[in-house]
């Protein structure tokens, strides 16, 4: 059966997904990195694309912005018999440590988000990476010699709410920073026991509208697609 949002039946679908928020960053890299891929779905801009990698089928399947949209395809890609998910992301540095295209490797995720609270109704939860995907990302990110931070992120809705003052608050509790789909992604891979992880770059401070120059911001989106990629062929045996 088709699903309502992700319009592809099972066995379209990779065990094996990257998520990126944006369907520009999917085609580039369903275009540029995989073998063989081919567009399942375009409904609603959610592109999605199937191929393989160094011989291990891989699907990227857009999440499009925000914890509502990648929650309904979470959801969908789980009944379409995904298995492993990396969202492939930005992310708004809370930190200096933190700089500019740097790849954040999330161990959790803060849920400043309304969809993880509807789903939880208030009961409290640490939306968490499966410790598997965490491994498979930093020994990848080891090997390709990618330098890497590994840590807390927090979720959130409201982009534009974001100050400096809030991303310190929180940085002093070692959130490394901001991206706003990696709670929604872990809570519902584990109310359906599929693995999940989420590795970002670094794409601006939190409340600097000075965005990285494109061609450093393209760097370090080319070295996490590098390392998701090399830890999906970890997992996947290969
Ligand atoms: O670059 P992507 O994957 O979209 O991720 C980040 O960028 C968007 C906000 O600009 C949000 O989706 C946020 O999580
Ligand atoms: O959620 C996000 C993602 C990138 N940059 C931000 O400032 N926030």
């Amino acid at each position: 059966m088709t699903q309502i949002h992700v319009r592809a039946r099972p066995g379209d679908v990779a065990e094996s997904v990257l998520l990126p928020g944006d369907p520009n960053r999917a085609r580039r890299i369903a275009e540029e990195y995989l073998e063989g891929a081919t567009l399942y779905t375009e409904h609603r801009q959610l592109l999605g694309f199937t191929g393989t990698y160094r011989g291990v089928p891989v699907s990227v399947q857009t999440t499009g912005m925000g914890c509502p949209s990648a929650a309904i395809v979470t959801e969908e890609l789980a009944r379409l018999g995904a298995q492993t998910l990396i969202r492939v992301g930005t992310l708004g540095g809370a930190t200096p440590v933190v700089k500019p295209a740097d790849l954040v490797v999330a161990t959790a995720s803060v849920p400043n988000d309304g969809t993880t609270r509807q789903f939880l109704g208030g009961a409290p939860y640490a939306p968490a990476a499966s410790f598997e995907v965490v491994e498979a990302a930093v020994r990848a990110a080891r090997k390709l010699g990618v330098p890497h931070h590994v840590g807390l992120v927090m979720t959130e809705d409201a982009f534009y709410a974001s100050t400096p003052e809030h991303a310190w608050l929180w940085a002093s509790r070692g959130v490394l920073g901001f991206e706003m789909e990696a709670s929604a992604i872990f809570l519902v891979a584990a109310q359906h026991g599929l693995r999940a992880g989420c590795l970002t770059a670094c794409s601006n401070d939190i409340g600097d509208p000075q965005l990285v120059p494109d061609d450093v911001l393209a760097g370090g989106v080319d070295r996490m697609i590098r390392v998701a990629l090399d830890a999906i062929v970890t997992l996947a045996g290969g």
